[in-house]
């Protein structure tokens, strides 16, 4: 069975997929997220030890310290080497938009590259993490690149961090208010969510100059709060990162 593994800043992601078919699918309940950290360190987290892995593919920006620990914690459990997605100057119908590919975070690509698959029209892909990228899918799987901003913790903790009063708690939750902010903590809790809506907002603008009826496309661990807070119509896919693997390395 193919283990499959999105190792992000903060959280990394992993399933499970029965190779039984044309189509892998994934097996209920064989699905998981492990704080990255550990992986650094080559904590093998106890339910891999059960796993019945043959392969294992994966896309990492968290760095050389992460690949690493995945790799030691494979060849501890025998699983043998770990594949890891590239990006490429065309994959899957989409052609990149940067100038230098490699430059290009793993994990934008493969969502991107997924969402082309999924939806075959315009998008703006947001993939909220650690930080919010925004990558702009024009006609015919064009990638015309992106933007990149804090996400929603980052910038609550650089608050907290660099201003003497402005250190709150996060209160964000699903379908929350987003009228101005009578306390501190509304305030800069609304105020984040408006930052990335902003950010998605003006997206989404220059999209559509470029592409007709580009489509919203969430996913990352806020993508579920922002689907629900956004005023575009919005396509919620948390699993986009690992949906691209397939098609990286097939
Ligand atoms: N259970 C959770 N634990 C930690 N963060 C969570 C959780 N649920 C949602 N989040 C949010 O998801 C963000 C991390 O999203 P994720 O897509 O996993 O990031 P990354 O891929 O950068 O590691 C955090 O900043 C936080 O706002
Ligand atoms: C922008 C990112 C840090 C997002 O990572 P994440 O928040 O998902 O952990 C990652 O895609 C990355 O390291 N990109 C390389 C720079 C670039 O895409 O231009
Ligand atoms: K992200």
């Amino acid at each position: 069975m193919i283990l499959e593994l999105d190792l992000g800043n903060t959280r990394s992601k992993w399933r499970l997929l029965s190779p039984a078919g044309a189509t892998p699918v994934g097996i209920p309940g064989h699905a998981g997220v492990v704080e990255t950290q550990s992986l650094r360190v080559g904590a093998v987290p106890a339910m891999w030890r059960e796993l019945p892995v043959t392969r294992v593919r994966a896309a990492n920006v968290a760095g050389s310290e992460a690949a690493t620990g995945l790799c030691a914690i494979a060849e501890e459990l025998g699983w043998g080497s770990v594949e890891f997605a590239r990006v490429e100057s065309q994959c899957a119908g989409v052609t990149c938009g940067y100038r230098d590919v490699s430059r290009l975070g793993v994990d934008r690509w493969l969502a991107v590259i997924a969402a082309h698959q999924h939806f075959q029209r315009p998008c703006l892909v947001a993939d909220c993490g650690s930080a919010v990228t925004l990558d702009l899918l024009g006609a015919g799987g064009q990638h015309l690149g992106g933007y990149i901003v804090p996400g929603l913790g980052l910038m609550r903790r650089a608050l907290f961090r660099d201003t003497d009063a402005v250190k709150v708690p996060d209160t964000l939750e699903a379908g929350m208010s987003l009228d101005a902010g009578c306390d501190t903590t509304a305030a800069v809790n609304r105020g984040l969510v408006l930052m990335v809506l902003g950010a998605i907002d003006e997206a989404m603008g220059r999209l559509a100059v470029k592409a007709p009826a580009p489509l919203l496309v969430l996913t990352g661990g806020d993508g579920a709060l922002l689907a629900s807070l956004t005023r575009h119509r919005a396509e919620l896919r948390p699993d986009l990162v690992l949906d691209g693997l397939a098609l990286s390395n097939p």
